[in-house]
């Protein structure tokens, strides 16, 4: 007798497949209220009800067996046992959306017809009876010929239940049921949802009030652009104490090294390198944590996918489709798993495209630099009432990243990825409550992200330059930047930085911020720091010394120049993955460049002929 070894989820996009992996087997895949969250198979342990441990798989949602777009692509090949390196699932579970049974029994019916030991996860029943609806689970496994359990992931409900539905399952050869084409499957989805409803009482929902207002063509995109003018008041604003904290921690710090230990070469590295360079970055965790707890809050309640609704006018305009819109977001914490989320676009040209532009949406590694200068030259006044000047430059910032990404895209659709544009369905998601757990875990998660870079990355890339700046050493009287190897790196590149405002310093950050975008600030600390005259200064915030050595225009440029700065290399290695090849990554990195350079060269230009 053969015993299970593996397990796989398969179902519809948004049915609560990695919210019931995660229950099973203790991981904390990520899981959001929107289709097309998981793009990869993920595996982990679940234990059978006999206590023997199996491997359960986390699939990609997918519509259909022959789907094109390559997310799905991975969920065939698992399903079929085609994918390299994995064995191939001796249980199915399917996982469906009570609340949407009628959607989601269209390829459960697929799945079922393979004839392969399959169980069902009746999932999201809470939901189905917030809308009045009840089902009977064994009208359902009747009719569907499997067995059916109750669940509701989110809240741990069933999943016993499902776990020993899955153990009793009798292995044997797959006994194939005849195939009915797709408009059958529809016709008898619609008579097995019939059939399993016990009681349906229609009840007003909130959700198509809500949808009324929030997808209004008129009032929906002024409550979209409201709201996110409202996030970068609040990273602004709502930071600041705790930014005060941070840097009167690391003052502290600084002070306690210095007054303990001798002077000398550790003390330097400690105080130039670690507390003022890695310090430097740190400061930002609090405006990191704030900008992600919007964006947890507006992807778990649905609104995300309201949002990307809204756009898909916009984004047609420039030959895009509302699809690219997810993977876009996704960019907005980093290009990376936006990258990896343009999977879910079948569509290879509108792929390519999205791919293309993802780095122009500013990523939450750029928050620290563009935070950090707008501090230093922008005063903190306002300029109407609750609008915060600072908030409002920070926006601003982010919109030239997205009117950017949109002109590109209309470039690229013309000519490299010329092509009809493909239409754009999505189903909305329901409207929930965030829970707050999930809403910790996955801030928790960001944070550790940001501190694990400041941890690893960037202090590498800090003492690689404190290396760099404090050596050789100056002789009395020369400044240690002019001595130093850095300070000769910088020398031969700022010709080419001289023209568009850029001054030493700046042009000698750029380099190791291609390791990651924050090394910028650390770096500019760092050297600050090493060219320091005494250790006040050594200890003064960045943000001081910039507002006292920079001008404005200057300033300006450098923000300008990191709207479009060529992304950081582990962008780069997925977008050569993804692409499979080096030549859209090097079509990526150059026209990146270019635009970084006349972008800054006309803002430094500009801001000059004004007066500024
Ligand atoms: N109320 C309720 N919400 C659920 C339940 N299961 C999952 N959710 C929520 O539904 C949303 C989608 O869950 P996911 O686990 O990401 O769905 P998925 O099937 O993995 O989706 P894809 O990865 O896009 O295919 C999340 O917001 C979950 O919190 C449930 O039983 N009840
Ligand atoms: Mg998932």
């Amino acid at each position: 007798m053969s015993t299970i070894r593996t397990v796989a989820l398969v179902g519809n996009p948004n049915a609560g497949k990695s919210a019931l992996f995660n229950k099973l087997t203790g991981a904390r895949q990520k899981i959001a209220n929107y289709p097309g969250v998981t793009v990869e198979r993920k595996a982990g342990r679940m234990v059978l009800a006999s206590g023997e441990p199996v491997e359960l798989l986390d699939l990609p949602g997918s519509y259909a067996f022959d789907a094109a777009s390559p997310d799905e692509e991975v969920t065939r090949k698992v399903v079929f046992g085609e994918q390299e390196g994995q064995r191939q699932p001796d249980v199915l579970v399917v996982v469906l959306d009570a609340a949407n049974l009628e959607q989601h029994l269209v390829f459960a019916q697929e799945v079922i017809e393979l004839g392969r030991p399959t169980v069902v996860a009746l999932n999201m029943v809470d939901l189905a009876e917030r809308d009045g609806l009840t089902l009977d689970p064994d009208a359902l496994g009747k009719a569907l010929g499997v067995p059916v359990v109750p669940t509701v992931a989110v809240r741990s409900r069933g999943l016993d239940d499902l776990v020993a539905a899955v153990s009793d399952l009798p292995l044997g050869d797959p006994s194939p049921r005849p195939h009915i084409d797709l408009t059958e499957r529809r016709l008898e989805a619609k008579n097995i949802t019939k059939a399993a409803i016990l009681s349906k009482s229609s009840r007003a929902t909130l959700e198509s009030s809500l949808d009324k207002v929030l997808l209004n063509p008129w009032i929906g995109p002024v409550i979209l652009f409201g709201l996110l003018f409202v996030v970068f008041q609040a990273v602004f604003a709502w930071a600041d104490p705790f930014i005060g904290l941070i840097e009167g921690a690391t003052e502290w710090l600084a002070g306690l090294v210095v007054a303990t230990m001798p002077e000398g070469f550790v003390r330097d590295l400690i105080t130039e390198g670690l507390i003022a360079g890695v310090g430097s970055v740190v400061v930002f965790l609090p405006q990191i944590v704030i900008l992600f707890a919007f964006i947890l809050v507006m992807e778990a309640t649905g609104y995300m996918a309201r949002a990307a609704f809204l756009m898909d006018r916009l984004m047609a305009g420039v030959g895009l489709s509302g699809r690219s819109f997810i993977p876009l977001l996704s960019s907005f914490a980093c290009a990376i798993p936006g990258i990896m989320a343009t999977r879910s676009i079948a569509d290879p040209k509108d792929r390519l495209t999205t791919i293309l532009i993802a780095p122009l949406m500013t990523c939450s590694a750029r928050l620290p630099v563009y935070a950090v200068i707008i501090a230093a030259v922008m005063p903190a006044t306002t300029v109407g009432p609750g609008i915060g000047l600072q908030g409002l430059v920070l926006f601003a910032l982010y919109v030239a990243g997205i009117v950017g990404a949109l002109l590109v895209a209309l470039v690229l659709r013309r000519t490299v990825t010329a092509g009809a544009a493909s239409g754009f369905i999505m189903e909305l998601p329901r409207y929930q409550l965030p829970r707050i757990r999930d809403l910790l875990i996955g801030l928790w998660q960001r944070a550790w992200v940001f501190l694990r870079r400041a941890g690893t990355i960037i202090f590498a890339a800090t003492v690689i330059l404190w290396l760099l700046l404090t050596f050789p050493k100056a002789d009395p009287g020369e400044n240690q930047l002019d001595a130093s190897f850095a300070g000769q790196i910088a020398s031969v590149m700022q010709p080419v930085f001289e023209p568009i405002g850029f001054n030493r310093e700046m042009t000698l950050s750029i380099v190791p911020a291609m390791a990651a975008r924050e090394v910028a600030v650390a770096s500019l600390a760092t050297t600050y720091a090493v060219e320091a005259e005494d250790e006040e200064e050594t200890e003064s915030a960045l943000r001081d010394q910039i507002a006292a050595r920079w001008s404005l225009p200057t300033a300006l440029a450098f923000l300008a120049w990191f709207v479009f700065a060529p992304q950081c290399l582990s962008t780069i290695a997925v977008a050569r993955r993804e692409t499979n090849g080096w030549k859209w990554p090097i079509v990526m990195l150059g026209y990146l460049f270019a635009l970084a350079y006349i972008f800054a060269g006309i803002t430094y230009w500009s801001a000059l002929a004004l007066g500024l």
